[in-house]
């Protein structure tokens, strides 16, 4: 997508607000033409050659009018300028959110989040600047127009001089286009550096304390703003310039009007009213010279943004940017829990019979705070209800299916098998990863993913979730193929604690939740699992405690529960945790296995982890190296067969004891 059509799809995207937004600029730059006018009558009317007879005060009265019109006129300009351009920046920054949110979560931006909110913020200011002049240079152009028009009419010669250094503005603005291109680039370039850097280092400033390195950190930062400083320097320099080549001209010019204006006067073929409207209109006609050149130069510098925006969007096509969307993300006002059982009347491949279903449905509606029972029984399942509520694939392939469905989060099938077949990731820039997992998981099963330091087990989940790119290999959900695991593994499916729990500055109640509406006691319930009901006492505020940026008044085991509590509170069919229990201490972390199985002894879990707590209770065990599995088996299986399970099963005791 090239800078035309980026603008265009902008400006297409509410072309009516656009229209409008134009033609009430257009009034207002077409307006000066009456006052314009009325003061040439003005100054004829002085020296006695006005052909109009409304005398000195009549003009006066005319000229106040025209002006309380322009300035009423200017208000509705702003109100429409307001109401489409924040509009295009709102698309823009909702796109992109949008965009981000869907990505693998684990490289869901290409950089720092600091240069990313520069993005957010920066190039979409830009574009929607470029956008928001057009109406302008169109009014400003229709001025010129009619301005020209009359101005010619009265003296063509000295028009041509009044209009003379717009092609000077033109020439220099584009012979300038490489050049301010690339100052703009690098400019914005060395911005983003500057707050990502600011970003790493608030993230960061306990390592930089206990590491001593607050003299290199801030020299590194300096370094960067003094890049900074030099390339926005000469970004500024370039559009000074220009614009003082767009004023100038117009100056040049003016000088060239008196200059001609006293010897046509003298010759009395050029009126002191004839002189008024030149000089009247010029001061327009500057406007416009320097209107079109900022035009151009924004424009330049919106094709900057469109490419850094592009980046940011890490191979989509670039008309995501302009996809036209509803602002609001999401429009939620029903919460609705229900039991489905979704039953083929027919299975695919049997042309007499059309595929049909039926839904079993016993559950609670929830709607603005009450419950009402939506009932139960069975109803036929038609193709277009499966398609709204997300079933699609169940449907399609006519499976019998039981699961919970949840009007927030859609339908889950209970869990009775996951396949993974020859599941491989591998990192662009460092070509390491998996290669060639092979394993299964059965309802209610304790699987742990084993295996030495950097042996893949991190990238093995995450693969499987959904949380990396695709890579090769095949996902299935009771036999059916997961197309998107991005998608497909989330609550009530799938629910999911990384290996560093990332938290809000927030109560604890709102980072457990996440949003979630609270259901019935379901938040004790995971509190309990996450054997947090003890802390939560502790805590001055309870659930209400706000615990600070990133959890940082919680300790490290704190911080891990809260994730797990966070996981728990979704009721989902297969739990993944990654090495949860690295801060926790073997009696937590054993009361926590325990309490997640009386609560959901039905419950699937994938954990990784080298702790003997969870290897002992484990049903399967993986054990990775070097991205690949090295070994399988239970425990004592393991202890006979595999040197690196012997290891890590020996290592973990000579740790603990
Ligand atoms: N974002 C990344 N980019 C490039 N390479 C990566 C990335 N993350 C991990 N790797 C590499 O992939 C390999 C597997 O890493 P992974 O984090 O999956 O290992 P792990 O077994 O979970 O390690 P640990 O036990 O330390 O958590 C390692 O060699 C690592 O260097």
């Amino acid at each position: 997508m090239n800078t035309y059509q980026y603008l265009w799809r902008l400006i297409m995207y509410r072309p009516i607000r656009y229209l409008v937004n134009a033609i009430a600029w257009t009034v207002i730059y077409l307006a000066p033409i009456a006052p314009g006018l009325i003061t040439k009558e003005f100054f004829d009317s002085l020296t006695g050659t006005s052909a109009l007879g409304y005398g000195v005060w009549g003009l006066i009265a005319l000229l106040m009018a025209a002006a309380l019109g322009r300035i009423m006129l200017i208000v509705i300009g702003f109100i429409t300028d307001v109401n489409f351009r924040f509009r295009m920046g709102m698309l823009l920054r909702r796109n992109l959110l949008e965009h981000v949110l869907k990505q693998p979560g684990a490289q869901a931006i290409p950089v720092s989040p600091g240069e990313a909110i520069s993005h957010f913020r920066d190039d979409v200011d830009q574009s929607e600047e470029a956008a928001s002049w057009s109406v302008d240079v169109f009014g400003m152009t229709c001025f010129a127009l009619v301005s020209g028009y009359i101005l010619i009419r009265i003296d063509a010669q000295m028009t041509l001089l009044v209009f003379m250094p717009i092609v000077l503005v033109i020439t220099a603005a584009q012979l300038a286009t490489v050049r301010l291109q690339k100052y703009r680039a690098a400019s914005r370039e060395a911005t983003s550096k500057v707050t990502g850097e600011i970003s790493e280092m608030f993230g960061n400033v306990q390592a930089i304390q206990v590491a001593g390195a607050e003299k290199r950190v801030i020299a590194r930062f300096s370094s960067f703003g003094d890049d900074r400083r030099k390339a926005m320097l000469k970004d500024r320099l370039m559009g000074e310039l220009l614009d003082s080549v767009f004023s100038n001209s117009v100056n040049l010019g003016t000088g060239l009007i008196l200059l001609l204006a006293g010897t046509k006067m003298r010759a009395g073929t050029f009126t002191v009213g004839d002189f008024a409207l030149f000089v009247y209109y010029l001061t327009f006609v500057t406007q416009f010279i320097t209107n079109v050149g900022k035009f151009i130069t924004y424009f330049k510098q919106m094709s900057v943004s469109l490419e850094r925006l592009t980046f940011l969007l890490q191979g989509a096509s670039a008309k995501v940017l302009t996809m036209v969307n509803s602002l609001h993300l999401k429009v939620e006002n029903k919460v609705a829990v229900a039991t489905v059982s979704v039953i083929p009347l027919a299975q695919k491949g049997r042309e007499d019979e059309s595929l049909g279903g039926v839904k079993r449905v016993e559950g609670l509606e929830r709607e603005g705070g009450s419950e009402v029972k939506i009932g139960q029984g069975l109803e036929r399942f038609s193709a277009d209800e499966a398609k709204e509520k997300g079933l699609e694939r169940e449907y399609a392939v006519g499976a019998k299916l039981e699961g919970k469905f949840n009007q927030e989060t859609g339908f889950a099938a209970s869990l009775q098998r996951l396949d993974v077949n020859g599941l491989s990731y591998a990192y662009s820039d460092t070509g390491r990863g998996i290669s060639d997992i092979h394993f299964s998981l059965k309802r209610g099963s304790f699987t742990v993913i084993t295996g030495t330091i950097g042996s893949g087990k991190t990238t093995l989940v995450r693969s499987l979730l959904g949380l990396l790119p695709k890579g090769e290999g095949t996902i299935a959900w009771n036999g059916v193929p997961v197309e998107d695991p991005g998608t497909f593994f989330t609550p009530p499916r799938s629910a999911y604690t990384a290996q560093v729990p990332r938290l809000y500055s927030d109560t604890l109640r709102n980072n457990i939740l996440l949003g979630q509406a609270e259901q019935g006691d379901s938040l004790q319930m995971a509190l309990h699992a996450a054997v947090m009901e003890f802390d939560v006492a502790q805590l001055p505020g309870g659930l209400d405690t706000v615990i600070g940026p990133r959890g940082v008044k919680l300790s490290g085991g704190q911080a891990q529960r809260t994730a797990a509590a966070r996981m728990l509170v979704r009721d989902a069919e297969l739990y993944v945790f990654d090495d949860l229990s690295s801060a926790l201490d073997v009696e937590t972390e054993q009361k926590l296995w325990e309490r997640m199985f009386q609560r959901r002894s039905d419950a699937t879990c994938l954990v990784v982890s080298h702790r003997k707590t969870a290897l002992s209770r484990a049903d399967h065990i993986i054990v990775m190296k070097e991205g690949r599995i090295e070994a399988e088996g239970n425990s004592e299986e393991l202890l006979r067969q595999s040197a690196t399970f012997r290891e890590l099963w020996y290592g973990d005791e000579r740790h603990s004891s």
